[in-house]
């Protein structure tokens, strides 16, 4: 059986199950201004409720306190039992379940989103209401000549007895006896002496406290008359006249209905929507429309053939149709159903207008890695957060929409676990990251020769350790090590120093490009994403440009998590979240510019989710750095440059360098051999044995050759190889730095 529309103010159910023994699950059905609302569920009272509530509401308030007040408490009528097996519509457990407790009480955010929109409100209404008390007060005034002569006539009425005069007259001309009729008479009159006397009283009481507040200081009195006309004017009002007026503007966004919500739909000139529409208005389908956290969430099947991810790409014109800000409107794919089964969430204020959740890390508060860490609130305002271990990231978008926001808070959750030895090295060669050279073992900011070649020789340094860490892992046995990874417990060891290691990077596409080193650079970070994680090494890469030369392959397939914010076509987005991602509806393409540091997540949890990313500005970084390298000091977890080293790996002096610092200026020339002493005696640990010839040879690819230098030495000329001090300082302006070279000729 086809379920029919229910007509108007019907409330009908179903139930699947038999008379005798009902199941649990029921199909609601009412009439939402003249649009079919389904709602599935198993409480057939609440279900019964939603739909009343639903429909009784005034389109412009829409409030979730209202919900429970609405005076249509209605039961659905069961119309009908069905089999199970014999029913239309969707099958059991077809993503209707309901979360027991509502989203508001489950999250904090979305409790606090509810509540703000509350406050708010009822603040507007009450500032509203508020300065139009004087008029509303006048309207009341006026009409209490109507409240007084209401009054009088009621009093007038009941001393009277008027209600029974026609069956009195009835009964006295019936022929009723002399006898009945005194009785009639007396009993009458006696009743209206009591009554009389009942009114009289009660006038002479309110005549008295009109003396009384006549004598009473001039406030008594004012509020006395007040009071009276308030009463009076109350009395008086007219049937349907307002004393007060709408606080809340109707045209500010019309209410949003099943109605409203299929003309969007049709409105966004899809074929696959419109030709099945056009022929049948029960094409689209409502499963829900109900209210969820600070906004209202629709269910709706798609007419054959449409899919939600069409409707995703046109989220601006739906926004249009739905005469509502786009950042209010986020319509996604049910990830459980089928491709046509659009979920669609509609704010109640838009995203980008609300102010960013704050980071709950803030203030106070350590992170592990191993743990998921707060990352921000989903557009319906529930927690989203992200486990950095053992996974690597990406995070893309077009410019300013607040890719290096994002990272940076990712790099500040992980320096708030002191364990955690962080890399980081902003390519742009800005402030944003600065906050974190206090807490970071290696820092580097800008994209100067030298920059290149410290984040090589750091990369260099870090393979050189995972390589390190996999020994440590292979000989450590099975029972504490039986998965070869490093674990939350294996981390807090330091004797093993296999605490994790947290590598970031922005505007990678600077390194991987470089001339010279890009492609080293990007072997070798690759060679972390992919061997990385199960040794404690995280790797996240940020770029503005995301396309195959700033994300290599083998950083694209092998990074797990991915955060989108706004990119502009689908090869980014794909590039970003993943193949595939934009065809099945991930589309990050869906953003506006107004959606700073929206994104989506993929990576973590089975789904892609929307986050709106917690908003840390440059001071509270610097506080968060601040507070984590107390953290680290008092752990003994200080290290690298955060500890004022320069590890020796790291060092990038040279041997030209050394010999400047040994070398005083009023010399221009001097024997390689004398050199080779001063070194020694400047370095042993370095130069220990060094002779004139190991002198010669270790500048010669600096394109430094040794020249006869005459002396007297006791009297006697002396001619030895020698080395020019300019030719030594002219190497190092236009060198940043070559690797030691200890062959001899
Ligand atoms: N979560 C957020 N909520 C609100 N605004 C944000 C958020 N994140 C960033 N922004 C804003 O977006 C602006 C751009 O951020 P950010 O510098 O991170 O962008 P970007 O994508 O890294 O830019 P570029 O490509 O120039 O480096 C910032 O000035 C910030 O005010």
């Amino acid at each position: 059986m086809e379920n029919r529309t229910p007509d108007d103010g019907e409330l009908y159910a179903i139930v699947y199950g038999t008379e005798d023994e009902p199941g649990r699950e029921v199909e609601a059905r009412g009439l939402n201004q003249g649009a079919a609302l389904v709602q599935h569920g198993n409480d057939l009272d609440a279900l019964g409720h939603e739909l009343a509530a639903l429909d009784a509401l005034d389109g412009e308030v829409i409030d979730p306190e209202r919900v429970e007040d609405v005076p249509a408490r209605r039961v659905p009528r069961v119309i009908e039992h069905r089999d199970h097996d014999g029913r239309r519509g969707p099958r059991r457990g077809e993503a209707f379940e309901r979360a027991v407790l509502p989203d508001w009480l489950t999250s904090r955010s979305a409790l606090v989103g509810s509540t703000s929109w509350a406050c708010r409100y009822y603040g507007k209404a009450g500032a509203f209401h508020g300065v139009r008390l004087p008029l509303y007060a006048l309207r009341v005034a006026a009409r209490s000549p109507w409240g007084a002569a209401r009054i009088t006539a009621a009093v007038w009425r009941w001393v009277a007895d008027s209600e029974h005069r026609d069956a009195r007259r009835a009964l006295l001309t019936s022929g009723v006896t002399a006898e009945g009729y005194l009785r009639i008479r007396e009993e009458r009159r006696n009743q209206a002496r009591g009554r009389a006397f009942v009114a009289g009283s009660g006038l002479a009481v309110l005549a008295s406290g009109g003396v009384v507040a006549a004598q009473a200081d001039p406030m008594t009195q004012a509020i006395a008359v007040a009071a009276s006309l308030g009463v009076l004017g109350l009395v008086g009002r007219a049937k349907d006249g307002r004393i007060t007026s709408r606080a809340m503007d109707k045209a500010e966004a019309p209410r949003l209905t099943a109605d409203l919500i299929a003309a969007a739909l049709t409105s966004l000139g899809l074929s696959s929507i419109n030709g099945p529409a056009g022929k049948d208005p029960k094409a689209i389908r409502f499963l829900a429309l109900v209210r969820d956290g600070a906004g209202f969430r629709a269910d709706i099947d798609l007419p054959a053939g449409a899919t939600a991810a069409e409707v995703m790409d046109r989220r601006e014109k739906l926004a249009s149709g739905l005469q509502r800000h786009e950042s209010q409107v986020w319509p996604e794919r049910d990830p459980e159903a089928h491709a046509g089964r659009l979920v669609l969430w509609v704010g109640d204020r838009p995203l980008s207008k609300a102010r960013p959740a704050p980071w709950p890390l803030v203030k106070a508060g350590r992170t592990n890695v191993f743990t998921p860490i707060p990352l921000g609130v989903d557009h319906r305002g529930r927690k989203v957060t992200t486990t950095l271990m053992y996974a690597s990231g990406v995070v893309g978008a077009v410019p300013r929409m607040g890719k290096t926001f994002s990272l940076r808070l990712i790099e500040l959750a992980a320096a708030l676990d002191p364990r955690v030895e962080l890399h980081v090295f902003d390519m742009k060669g800005g402030a944003d990251h600065l906050p974190l050279a206090d807490v970071a073992h290696a820092f580097r900011a800008g994209d100067e020769p030298e920059d290149i070649a410290f984040i090589l020789a750091d990369l260099k340094a870090l393979v050189a350790e995972m390589r390190r860490r996999y020994k440590v892992l292979r000989g450590l046995p099975r029972e504490v090590c039986p998965e070869s990874k490093v674990t939350d417990e294996l981390a807090g060891r330091r004797e093993l120093a296999l605490h994790p290691i947290f590598l970031a990077i922005d505007e990678t596409q600077i390194a991987f490009e470089h001339p010279d080193h890009g492609s080293a650079i990007s072997d070798l970070v690759t060679d972390l994403v992919k061997r990385g994680p199960a040794a404690g090494i995280m790797v996240w890469c940020a770029t503005q440009r995301p396309d195959a030369k700033s994300i290599p392959v083998g950083i694209k397939a092998n990074a797990i998590l991915r955060l989108c914010l706004k990119v502009s076509d689908h090869t980014a987005n794909d590039m970003v979240l993943g193949t595939g991602a934009y065809s099945t509806g991930i589309r990050a393409t869906m953003f506006s510019r107004s959606d700073l540091g929206t994104a989506w997540l993929a990576g973590e949890g089975d789904d892609p989710v929307i986050v709106r990313t917690s908003y840390v500005d440059a001071d509270g970084a610097a506080a968060i750095a601040a507070r984590a390298r107390v953290a680290r000091a008092a752990a003994g977890r200080l290290t690298g440059m955060a500890a004022g080293e320069t590890p020796a790996d790291l060092d990038l002096s040279s041997v030209l360098d050394h010999l400047i610092a040994a070398w005083p200026g009023t010399e221009p020339k001097v024997w390689a051999d004398e050199l080779a002493a001063r070194l020694t005696e400047h370095l042993p640990g370095v130069y220990a044995g060094w002779t004139a010839q190991n002198v010669t040879t270790a500048l010669k690819p600096y394109g430094i050759r040794a020249v006869q230098h005459n002396r007297v030495v006791d009297g006697r000329q002396v001619n030895k190889r020698a080395i020019a001090r300019n030719d030594v300082l002219a190497a190092l302006g236009n060198t940043i730095d070559t690797p030691h070279d200890d062959k001899e000729d």
